[in-house]
């Protein structure tokens, strides 16, 4: 009796549910927005026809990036049919050296200051395709509603205000995969984007696997010890395959970059049945080949979206929509695709494309309209101190400047400020790595104008000027910018024949090159007035 009073609750309960119940089943209906059957056979069949592409169809259109200095480059062959052209460069042009320096002599750095940096980027992979059939009360397995995998992220990068340093950048970014399809049509999740914030002045370049470079570098260490790394890093010649708007224009080239693919066979999922199932069949070797032109078409698209620019990019300004360094893969495609007249039970689906991995190399040039240039010593950070609002270290010692700092003259609301650069002093051989190197004068090749700095208590100032001449290139670089020589501690000894001697024969030099030549001193505030006028003309700011 307790039996049926239950089973009679029981029943009463479900009926009480049933309205609720077959209401369901009659609003479930299968997805209408999936691709018809015969939608699904016309867009294989046109991959089919597609399979035969030229590459150089392929058109060269890149978002318009602001692109870095050209460097030699020789070029090997130029495209005559195919889509590459091969180059030849120094490996220095695609690592850092300094990076690589095994006794860093340079990272006594003062304060947070990091100019150079590699870092390994990675976009997402797309998300795979899903395997799923509608299913409603009247039908146990329906048509198929498998959605597609979501799109891998992209690594952009965005020059800002408000930072002067590569100090906060990471060793590598890795953007998010894409999510994997549902059922229902569902599309997966696009991975996560990255955005690489970095300083105005930032240059980034493609650059080698550190990894591949320094086992090079080992290897002819090995092979001659008395090669200095630098030597290695000039010498070592690398190939490297570019597109270009063919061969007219240098400035149109961009390093092709290239993602891992999958054999055929290993970019399709399966469920329910084996691969080894769906190897044999007809229709499925016929879908296989429908999708060698789909993924040609993937492929090709990835070719003209996945290229950097040979020289790299030159982030003087403030960016405003960020540019993408690597695109993410596409995402796989679900089984609602493959539903055809011969497929009636797609149970498969594809996995999605994979990232790009690439390492870059991001240097800081700073932007000052002018740089000081001058031995250690000469008085190039007491000068900055003197004129501007910055505090550089100053010490009766060599190298009290380890970083460059900058400096912004201001002359009144009438006139236009300028900014000053003050780098580490050179020394004899810095282009070979002593001292302090010249790696720093990144932070004045940007600069409308040069100021050499001499110190009159040297032996020899106007040796002096010659050696940073040729340290900092030549004649030939030293040209190209404004240029005014500066001879500092004229305090000293002002009224011996001696000192005016080094004075004048800087003079008669400057003349002959029509160069302003102006003494100083810096430490008594003495010809300062003039200086900054000077400077300004110098600057271009006049
Ligand atoms: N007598 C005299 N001494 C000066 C003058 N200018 C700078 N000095 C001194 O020279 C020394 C070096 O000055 P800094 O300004 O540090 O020289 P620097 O060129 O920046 O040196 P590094 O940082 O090594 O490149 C300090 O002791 C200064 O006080 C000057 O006009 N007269």
């Amino acid at each position: 009796m307790k039996t049926d009073n239950a089973v009679i609750e029981m029943s009463s309960r479900a009926v009480k549910r049933l309205p609720k119940i077959l209401n369901r089943f009659q609003s479930s209906s299968f997805p209408d927005n999936a691709p018809t059957l015969l939608k699904n056979e016309q867009w294989l069949e046109s991959f089919d026809r597609k399979i035969g592409y030229n590459e150089r169809e392929l058109e060269l259109s890149y978002e318009s990036v602001p692109m870095g200095a050209k460097f030699p480059v020789k070029i090997n062959s130029i495209p005559s049919k195919g889509r590459y052209i091969e180059i030849e460069s120094p490996l220095s042009y695609f690592t850092s050296t300094s990076y690589f320096r095994k006794f860093n002599k340079h990272s006594r750095t003062q304060g947070n200051f990091v100019d150079s940096r590699i870092v390994r980027c990675k976009s997402g992979s797309g998300g795979s395709g899903c395997i799923s059939f509608a299913r409603d009360a009247n039908h146990r397995i329906g048509p198929p509603d498998g959605g597609d995998g979501g799109r891998g992220g992209d690594v952009y990068v965005k020059a800002v205000e408000g930072m002067n340093s590569l100090a906060k950048l990471k060793s590598s970014y890795i953007a998010g995969d894409g999510g994997s399809g549902a059922a229902r049509q569902l599309d997966g999740a696009a991975g996560k984007d990255i955005l690489i914030k970095v300083p105005i002045g930032t240059t980034i370049r493609w650059s080698l696997d550190p990894d591949d470079v320094r086992q090079r570098i080992e290897k002819d260490m090995q092979a001659d010890k008395n090669k200095s790394l630098k030597d290695i890093l000039n010498s070592r010649m690398i190939d490297l395959k570019c597109v270009g708007k063919y061969y007219q224009d240098v400035d149109t080239y961009f390093m092709q970059l290239f993602r891992n693919t999958r054999p055929l066979m290993d970019s399709w999922i399966f469920k329910h049945k084996t691969r080894e199932y769906h190897e044999d069949k007809a229709w499925f070797k016929q879908l296989n080949q429908n999708m060698i032109g789909y993924d040609k078409s993937l492929h090709y698209n990835e070719l003209r979206n996945d290229k950097f620019p040979l020289f790299g990019i030159d982030l003087k300004e403030t960016t405003k929509t960020p540019i993408c360094l690597l695109h993410g893969g596409e995402g796989g495609l679900g089984n609602m695709h493959f539903l055809t007249s011969m497929i009636r039970n797609p149970r498969f689906a594809r996995v999605g494309r994979y990232g790009l991995h690439s390492h870059f190399l991001f240097e800081l040039k700073s932007i000052a309209d002018l740089g000081l240039i001058g031995l250690p010593n000469a008085g190039k950070s007491t000068i900055l101190n003197k004129i501007s609002n910055a505090r550089p270290r100053i010490g009766d010692w060599k190298f009290t400047t380890l970083i460059p700092t900058l400096g912004t003259i201001s002359r009144g609301i009438t006139k236009s400020s300028f900014t000053v650069a003050d780098i580490p002093g050179i020394i004899e051989d810095a282009h070979l790595d002593k001292g302090m190197g010249l790696e720093f004068l990144k932070h004045i090749e940007r600069s409308r104008g040069w100021v050499f700095v001499l110190s009159l208590e040297d032996n020899a100032p106007l040796n002096d000027l010659m050696l940073l001449i040729k340290e900092v290139g030549g004649m030939d670089e030293v040209m190209k910018r404004n240029v005014l020589v500066v001879c500092n501690k004229a305090d000293i000894g002002r009224d011996s024949p001696q000192y005016m001697g080094k004075y004048l024969d800087i003079l008669n030099f400057c003349r002959t090159q029509s160069w302003d030549c102006l003494p100083i001193s810096a430490l008594k505030g003495a010809n300062i007035d003039l200086l900054v006028d000077k400077m300004a003309r110098c600057a271009g700011t006049d």
